[in-house]
């Protein structure tokens, strides 16, 4: 179970307009604004749920990942995952999650892919059978084949990102946050990971929280949809409470972002 109650996060950050006068001005006078990315959040998502968390860029949807893993505290507000808080309990923590950012990489560069997951079983302390097995299943739903041995530096980005979608489940996680994961895939890869995420939510009951601009992700996986807009959730819905009349998936959206003026 995941819940968040009342989550605030702000980010304070210089700003300065151009030119060199001005960069001397900030050195000694520096100014500083706060942009509230997430304001008063609160929901909760039980156990096997696949959600779809969509708004327009900039509505908080990765500071909103990366607190529920871990990676960024909130300044108030309560956030448990598994009766776990996520930025206290971050080595027990890990171990329950798998995380993928479409637009970063968890695999060592410079080394074949392989290597990375081997790394990745000492990390999390994955006994060797369990790993096999993981790997078998994985290399063969996600075709890794030969990728397997390449460097991530020599993958293509739909490559890549088979890849780093087995990395984020080797250890069998029982939550999965997806953040953008199939940004810049071709047709062919998309589907194909559309297929794994919806095969892992149904054979593991994987709880998926899933971040895109994709609609067309968003009709084939998310059961249920959390629309956030400049850091505040507007909606807990299905894909009808969304849909009206006849127009595509993409005019919807774009037409119910614009009537919320997010
Ligand atoms: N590290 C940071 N420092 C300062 N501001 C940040 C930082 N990270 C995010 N923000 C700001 O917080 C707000 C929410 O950002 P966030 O990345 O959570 O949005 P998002 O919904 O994931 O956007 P996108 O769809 O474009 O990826 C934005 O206004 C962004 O500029």
């Amino acid at each position: 179970m995941i819940t968040m109650e009342h989550v605030c996060k702000s980010y304070r950050i210089a700003k300065r307009n151009a030119g060199f006068g001005e960069a001397c001005k900030a050195f000694f006078h520096r100014k500083y604004e706060v942009i509230q990315a997430l304001d008063d959040v609160s929901f909760s998502i039980g156990d096997g749920e696949m959600v779809g968390y969509i708004g327009p860029n900039g509505a908080g949807k990765s500071s909103t990942i990366k607190i529920l893993s871990g990676i960024l505290t909130p300044d108030s507000g309560n956030v448990f995952v598994d009766g776990r808080i996520p930025y206290k309990n971050r080595i027990q923590h890990v171990r329950e999650i798998g995380v993928v950012f479409g637009q970063r990489s968890q695999l060592w560069w410079d080394v074949p892919v392989i290597d990375s997951f081997e790394l990745l079983k000492d990390i999390y302390s994955i006994p060797q059978f369990s790993y096999e097995q993981s790997l078998e299943e994985l290399t063969e739903l996600l075709n890794l084949g030969e990728l397997l041995r390449s460097p991530a530096r020599q993958l293509s980005l739909g490559q890549r990102m088979r890849c780093e979608i087995a990395a984020s489940l080797l250890h069998r996680p029982r939550i999965l946050f997806l953040d953008e994961p199939t940004i810049g895939l071709d047709a062919v890869s998309k589907l194909a990971v559309r297929d794994f995420i919806l095969r892992q939510n149904r054979t593991h009951k994987t709880t998926v929280i899933l971040t895109t601009h994709d609609m067309q992700d968003i009709e084939a996986l998310a059961s249920r949809i959390l629309l956030i807009g400049k850091g505040k959730i507007l909606m807990d819905g299905t894909l009808d409470d969304i849909k009206m009349g006849g127009d595509s998936i993409d005019e919807t959206v774009a037409e119910l972002y614009r009537s919320l003026d997010i």
